[in-house]
């Protein structure tokens, strides 16, 4: 699905890149069936959250992954200068969200992932293989943003508590669960033909395998991530999501999760960094002309 870019050749690079985030955004959160997330069905584990409100916070979003884009051709190197631009556009754009959804969050980690992916393939747009991207977004994600607020976050609450790597440290190991497990998980089962819906929830559930997800160890402690980690992996080797036994297995982790009140969002902006990155790959909508 394509939110914007019907005339792509009309488009300056920053928009394209925008369109394409926001895109990513918004089919990640059509994906269904989805273990206890947002998506076509329902709300899963989630009370404050539902799909209008995560179509309009993607939308809110454009602006704001337009400008990273930007910033990033202006100072057209990895450095503190765009980093903090990026800080200070990351920090409007969740204000813009924050706006649209009344105060809930629907795409803190995404603004993070997708904010860093979007200014690193601008950088170098023909260096668009996603372990380029990635090492690109990585350094920037490494400096330190001098005017970052230090609030004490659910991430960095259960990161203390558990001494796991979050959302920060995961863009700066340069996105192990997105290059190492999504992406290659997404190529590997459309490959086996198991169409593109199916091949987008195996990806999901690749990256679910083994992420430490403070969203589910925030709401569910390490039981909840034990549950995602295995149930995950009981999908996958059942055949995946485009088998009959992979869907058994994905429906009973869609209940298990739901119970433990288990909803596994940095998985899902890990999943919408993944489709990012392979429509980035692919050149598709990047390039005028090229699809
Ligand atoms: C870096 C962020 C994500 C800090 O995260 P923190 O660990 O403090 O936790 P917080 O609870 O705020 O958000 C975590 C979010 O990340 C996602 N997430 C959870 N676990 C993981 C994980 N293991 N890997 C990746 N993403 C995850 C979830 O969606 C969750 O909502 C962000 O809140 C932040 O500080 N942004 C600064 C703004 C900025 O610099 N923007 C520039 C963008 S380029
Ligand atoms: N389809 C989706 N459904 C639910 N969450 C999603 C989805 N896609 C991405 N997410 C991510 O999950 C996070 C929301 O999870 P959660 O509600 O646990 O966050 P929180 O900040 O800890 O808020 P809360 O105060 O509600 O506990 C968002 O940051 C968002 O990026």
């Amino acid at each position: 699905m394509h939110a914007f870019n019907l005339q792509p050749e009309r488009l300056s690079l920053a928009e394209r890149l925008a369109d394409i985030a926001v895109d990513a955004l918004i089919d990640e959160a059509d994906l269904s069936p989805k273990p206890a997330l947002v998506d076509r069905r329902g709300n899963g584990a989630h009370t404050d959250l539902h799909l209008g409100l995560m179509h309009a916070s993607a939308l809110s979003l454009w602006p704001a992954f337009k400008e990273m884009a930007d910033a990033a051709l202006d100072c057209g190197e990895i450095g503190l200068p765009l980093r903090e631009a990026l800080g200070r556009i990351g920090r409007e754009g969740e204000a813009a969200m924050l706006a649209t959804t009344n105060g809930v969050n629907t795409h803190r980690g995404a603004i993070w992932a997708l904010g860093l992916l979007v200014a690193a393939t601008a950088l170098e747009p023909e260096s668009s293989v996603a372990s380029s991207v990635t090492l690109r977004a990585a350094r920037l994600a490494l400096l330190n943003d001098r005017y970052a607020p230090q609030p004490l976050s659910h991430g960095a609450q259960v990161a203390q508590r558990y001494g796991v790597r979050g959302a920060r440290e995961e863009a700066q190991l340069a996105f192990p669960a997105v290059t190492g497990l999504g992406l290659p998980q997404l190529k590997r089962s459309r490959a086996a033909g198991a169409g593109e819906q199916n091949a987008r929830l195996d990806a999901l559930l690749a990256i679910m395998t083994t992420l430490a997800d403070t969203c589910v160890l925030y709401r569910a402690g390490k039981p909840g991530l034990q549950a995602m980690q295995q149930g995950a992996k009981a999908v996958l080797d059942a055949g995946g999501s485009a088998s009959l036994g992979g869907r058994r297995q994905l429906h009973a982790l869609d209940q298990q999760l739901i119970a433990l009140n288990a909803s596994p969002g940095g998985a899902a902006d890990l999943l919408a960094a993944c489709l990012f990155l392979d429509r980035i790959e692919r050149g598709d909508g990047l390039f005028p002309g090229v699809c």
